[in-house]
């Protein structure tokens, strides 16, 4: 592990502004421990050997810890408020970052990975920047002056701590390897936690009919065992590290002490400067040791910033910058032998698929399952770069316009409607913000949802409606938005014959190009056109 990642200085300018007032901190600091040394040394000396008055060192001792406490205020100030902006913006990075990479890099596991990252795994950088790294910053200054203050007093103990002092990062660097791959088991353990909860909660319902819920217990019990047991051992690692580094440390002031004493005794040391060099040895060493007690709270931070870069830094797929997007309410639109494979697998979701769709046609996309109908209308979308193949509409490649831009072209309903908490006309109007009630209430009678109420209450996921009313709502919301081309991915599953009927009268009335995945016979009878895919025929309805 890195102490400090520059990636996090690129991306987060507040972590910037934040390392430069901890080092105009740190050196403040570091001038301020010095003259608290040098007044408590003169102070002792002058009160033991000239009996002088205290009062005046007393005074300007006081102004010296005064200033200390404000600098470490200021420290805690810029250190919480770094944290909240860098957390902030790594956030808002990752969520745009992901939303280009679109819903196909996000599905399955990833989604779930991503809100455990994005929500309680990056306030594991509070630590880090809280601790951490003002404590690094210290380490880097605050030994370095305090040496050179010391050799200007007695050469010998400088070196004594310039020689010993560089065993303790050495020590560090061999701890931090240990800890970067427990800190990473606990990270995973958690995650899986996390997902596995996330999964009995959401199937409780589905548990509980086949009598599996208590057989959860035990699946729970084991996953957070591993947990715990990944806690423990960080924890173990963290106390075991904490006691060598004082052990260190301690072997090390005792070291100068004797030597400062020896030489005091024999005379080649005044009394003022045995006591500050005594004073000022635990000084060195004592922003190092803290360095690597914090090492390990950060080390979480600098693990979930790790997993971040890792999302920020998955290549964008490459993506052209036209805007100049045919209207494709007159334009064709032709797929030339597109194959897609998604990463991981062997065999293509898609080969060498042809499809010229005329503007205003209503096409069926039939197939058994998983043959690739949806991957067409990812494809269309641009959520997935065919390995081979192309997109064409007007004579351009699709990719050479802006991903954007080019959506717009398009209304989708997915075969999970992904409705959010809210109001049935909130959802419909995710379609069209500006929609007025009258629009909302034409698209849902167009999509034979004219039965729900506007206010009707939609709970997250789309729950509190049935499956049905879901789907129709995802309808009315891709009717509603004036794009030229519905995608929609069996858009009748779940609804009963009436229904049906008014969402298929629905879509012709429009007169826009649908483009629809269908398994059921009242939807393709209402294609224009059906296409098979995976045989490469062409079937006229
Ligand atoms: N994100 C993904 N990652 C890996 N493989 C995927 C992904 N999405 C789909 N696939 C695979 O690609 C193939 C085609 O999937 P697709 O969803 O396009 O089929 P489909 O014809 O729409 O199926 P269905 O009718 O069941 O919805 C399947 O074998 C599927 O397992």
């Amino acid at each position: 592990m890195k102490p400090l990642d520059p990636r996090l200085l690129r991306r987060a300018r507040a972590a910037r502004v934040f390392l430069a007032a901890s080092v105009v901190i740190g050196v403040g600091t570091g001038l301020l421990i010095i003259a608290q040394a040098v007044l408590l040394a003169r102070g002792v000396a002058g009160v033991v050997l000239h009996g002088e008055p205290i009062v005046s060192v007393a005074w300007a001792l006081g102004a010296v810890v005064v200033a200390r406490a404000l600098l470490m205020w200021a420290q805690e100030v810029v250190a919480q408020r770094a944290a909240a902006a860098v957390k902030s913006t790594l956030r808002r990075q990752v969520l745009e970052h992901s939303l280009k990479l679109g819903p196909v890099w996000l599905s399955g596991e990833r989604s779930s990975a991503l809100t455990t990252l994005l929500t309680r795994g990056l306030d594991d950088l509070d630590p880090y920047f809280a601790r951490y790294l003002p404590q690094l910053v210290l380490a880097a200054t605050v030994p370095a002056g305090v040496i050179a203050w010391m050799a200007t007093g007695d050469l010998i103990a400088a070196g004594t701590v310039a020689i010993t002092l560089p065993l303790i990062p050495i020590f560090m660097v061999l701890i931090g390897w240990a800890t970067q791959a427990h800190s990473r088991r606990r990270r995973r353990a958690l995650s899986v936690l996390a997902h596995h909860f996330a999964d009995v909660v959401a199937g409780l319902p589905t548990l509980k009919l086949f009598g599996r819920a208590k057989a959860q217990e035990a699946a729970v019990r084991r996953v957070t065992d591993k947990h715990r047991s990944a806690s423990m051992s960080s924890l173990r690692l963290a106390f075991l590290s904490s006691f060598a580094l004082e052990l260190l440390a301690s072997i090390s002031v005792a070291l100068v002490a004797v030597g400062v004493g020896l030489r005091l005794v024999e005379g080649r040391l005044g009394l003022e400067t045995a006591l500050m060099v005594l004073i000022l040895a635990p000084e060195a060493y004592l922003p190092l040791r803290q360095v690597g007690m914090h090492f390990h709270a950060s080390a979480d931070g600098v693990a979930a910033s790790e997993e971040v870069f890792r999302v920020l830094e998955t290549p964008l797929p490459a993506s052209g910058d036209r805007t100049d997007v045919p209207d494709l309410r007159t334009t064709a639109l032709q797929l030339y032998d597109v194959t897609v494979r998604y990463p991981g697998r062997d065999e293509p979701a898609l080969d060498g698929f042809d499809l010229d769709v005329r503007p205003g046609e209503v096409i069926a996309l039939t197939g058994p399952s998983g043959v690739g109908k949806s991957t067409v209308l990812a494809v269309l979308l641009g959520f997935v770069q065919p390995e081979r193949g192309v997109v064409v509409a007007g004579g351009s490649a699709a990719d050479e316009f802006e991903p954007t831009v080019w959506r717009r072209q398009f209304a989708w309903v997915p075969q999970r409607p992904g409705l959010r908490m809210g109001t049935v006309a909130d959802n419909v109007r995710l379609g069209r913000p500006d929609a007025s009630d009258d629009a909302v209430r034409l698209a849902l009678i167009g999509a034979g949802a004219g039965e729900l109420g506007l206010d009707k209450p939609v709970g997250e996921q789309g729950q509190l409606l049935s499956g049905g009313q879901q789907r129709r709502v995802a309808l009315a919301r891709a009717l509603i938005t004036d794009a030229p081309v519905l995608l929609l991915d069996e858009p009748t599953a779940g609804l009963d014959a009436d229904a049906e009927a008014a969402v298929v009268a629905g879509l012709r009335a429009g007169g826009r190009t649908v483009l629809m995945v269908a398994h059921r016979p009242a939807l393709i009878a209402a294609a224009d056109r059906t296409v098979e895919v995976g045989t490469r025929e062409l079937v006229n309805a």
